[in-house]
């Protein structure tokens, strides 16, 4: 088949290689034309494992194109996938701007009938608008579809070859045939829906792992509270098939460019709707605090931070990627900074983005992890990072002033930790409990009545 892919960033690009990879002819369209002179140099905007190898063979092959030519570009397909961002606005709903300015200008190309297919993350309702934009603007027949994308930053090749499912909203039974042949290969389930409930599986499916997350984090407090291991409480719940293990790993929090903006979004939907969302309003704000427990537990073991030096390992949102949109480490530092901290951050790859990101030089970048760590009163664990795990611990601790560790993610266990003299925090692992002397005090008791009542 022939298809247009409108933006190219994390989702439009990969789907677009992957499509190109399974056969078909992937011309992949971008405003920016520095991005697109960029992809036709092969080279790749964005760090993502095995992303700039299928580039290569694709593009070789002529299989993959890119340009900045949307109308062109619609014209000699079949399909036009939207894949253009939905940024958080102020109040948290999504800007639909690019969309609806994508929608008029596929609606003024369109030369013949055409499918178009809505990947970016939208609002329940969205493709109804984008089917109208594009109808005010057309003088040809189209149909559009939700097929909301699930890929992660990092793995994201593996999870659009192998996804889990695939959902396809449309009504129409020539949409249904054609979408399910396009995506036939990659054999995973696929769920045909109405397009109001595709858009709305792709926010309740990010909700949920977010609230996840948060709740394994709460769990978490409340393990270092009672002197319980989060690890082998996650562990143990894990094996229950209907809990699963994935998502349950306790840490500083969520971070990156969907489940913040996608959470607030659907407070924002509810909102709409005049649902007030409190779970889900709840796990945003765990997140928001759990970030701060950095800051917190550095404060217990050093005291003020004011001309402490705090290496910072990881900056990027996860690992395997260079992405620092809503990172942790951006709000982390920023309250370094704020108490006057002085930050050697370290980072494999998302340095240079950060730096454009946080928006002060405040910052000293360092070549590696051991460099970072040299003369620092403590280290920030942010990003989980595969280097960190095999690193020399009593090296770093030996290029540092005083061996202080926050682990956020629970990378090193204890033993690591202490047998190489670090005094540490871990995320739900406490050293010491207060536990059984709350216990005797009836003060400590939450009044449940007023819940249940
Ligand atoms: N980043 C991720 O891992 C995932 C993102 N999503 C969703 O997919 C959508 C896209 O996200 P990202 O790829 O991260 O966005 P991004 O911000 O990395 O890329 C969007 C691209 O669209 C381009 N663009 C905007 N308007 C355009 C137009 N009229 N014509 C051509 N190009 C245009 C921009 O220049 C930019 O390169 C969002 O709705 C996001 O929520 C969904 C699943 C995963
Ligand atoms: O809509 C999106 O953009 C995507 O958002 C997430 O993917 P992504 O943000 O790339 O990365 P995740 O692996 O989900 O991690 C998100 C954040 O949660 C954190 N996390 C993840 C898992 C966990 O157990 N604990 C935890 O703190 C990670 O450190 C990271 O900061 C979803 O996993 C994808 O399915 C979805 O398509």
């Amino acid at each position: 088949m022939r298809l247009a892919v409108i933006g190219t960033g994390y989702v439009g690009l990969v789907s677009g290689v992957c499509f190109a990879e399974l056969g078909h002819e992937v011309v992949c369209v971008d405003l920016d034309a520095e991005k697109i002179d960029k992809l036709r140099r092969r080279e790749v905007p964005f760090y993502e494992p095995g992303l700039k190898e299928l580039i290569e063979v694709n593009s070789a092959a002529e299989r993959l194109t890119f340009t900045t030519d949307l109308t062109a570009a619609v014209q000699r397909s079949d399909i036009v996938i939207l894949a253009v961002g939905t940024p958080s606005l102020p109040s948290g709903e999504a800007n639909l701007s690019y969309i609806k300015k994508a929608a008029e200008e596929i609606g003024r190309a369109l030369n013949g009938y055409k499918i178009v297919v809505t990947k970016s993350t939208v609002p329940v309702g969205t493709n109804e608008a984008v089917s109208r934009i594009i109808a005010q603007h057309a003088s040809y027949s189209f149909d559009i579809a939700s097929v909301p994308e699930f890929l992660r930053e990092g793995t994201a090749i593996r999870d659009t070859m192998a996804p889990d499912r695939i959902v396809i909203g449309t009504l129409s039974d020539r949409v249904r045939q054609t979408l399910t042949e396009l995506h036939a290969p990659l054999t995973a389930n696929i769920l045909i829906t109405d397009i109001r409930s595709a858009e709305m599986i792709k926010y309740a499916s990010n909700a949920f792992l977010a609230t996840k997350i948060s709740f394994i984090n709460e769990i978490s407090n409340i393990c270092e509270k009672v002197g319980a291991d989060i690890t082998r409480v996650a562990e143990g719940m894990g094996y229950d098939k209907r809990i699963g293990s994935s998502f349950l790993q306790a840490g500083i929090g969520y971070g990156g460019s969907c489940f913040p903006k996608d959470t607030q979004a659907l407070i924002q939907l509810a909102g709409n709707v005049q649902h007030d969302f409190k779970l889900l309003k709840s796990v945003v704000e765990v997140n928001r605090e759990q970030r701060m427990k950095v800051i917190i537990k550095l404060e217990q073991l050093l005291g003020e931070l004011q001309g402490r030096t705090i290496a910072v390992w990881g900056l990027s949102f996860k690992p395997n990627t260079d992405d620092v949109r809503e990172a942790p480490s951006l709000d982390i530092i920023g309250e370094l900074i704020v108490r006057g901290a002085i930050v050697r951050a370290y980072d494999p790859i998302a340095a240079d983005n950060f730096r454009r990101m946080i928006g002060t030089d405040a910052v000293a970048y360092c070549g590696s992890a051991i460099e970072a760590a040299e003369g620092a009163d403590a280290i920030c664990l942010l990003t989980e990072w595969p280097e960190f795990k095999e690193l020399d611990l009593r090296q770093a601790g030996a290029a540092m002033k005083s061996r202080v560790m926050i682990d956020g993610r629970n990378v090193y266990t204890q033993e690591q930790l202490e047998s190489a003299g670090y005094q540490s925090y871990s995320v739900g692992r406490a050293a010491h409990t207060q536990y059984e002397a709350n216990l005797e005090q009836d003060t400590n008791r939450i009044d449940l009545i007023h819940i249940v009542s």
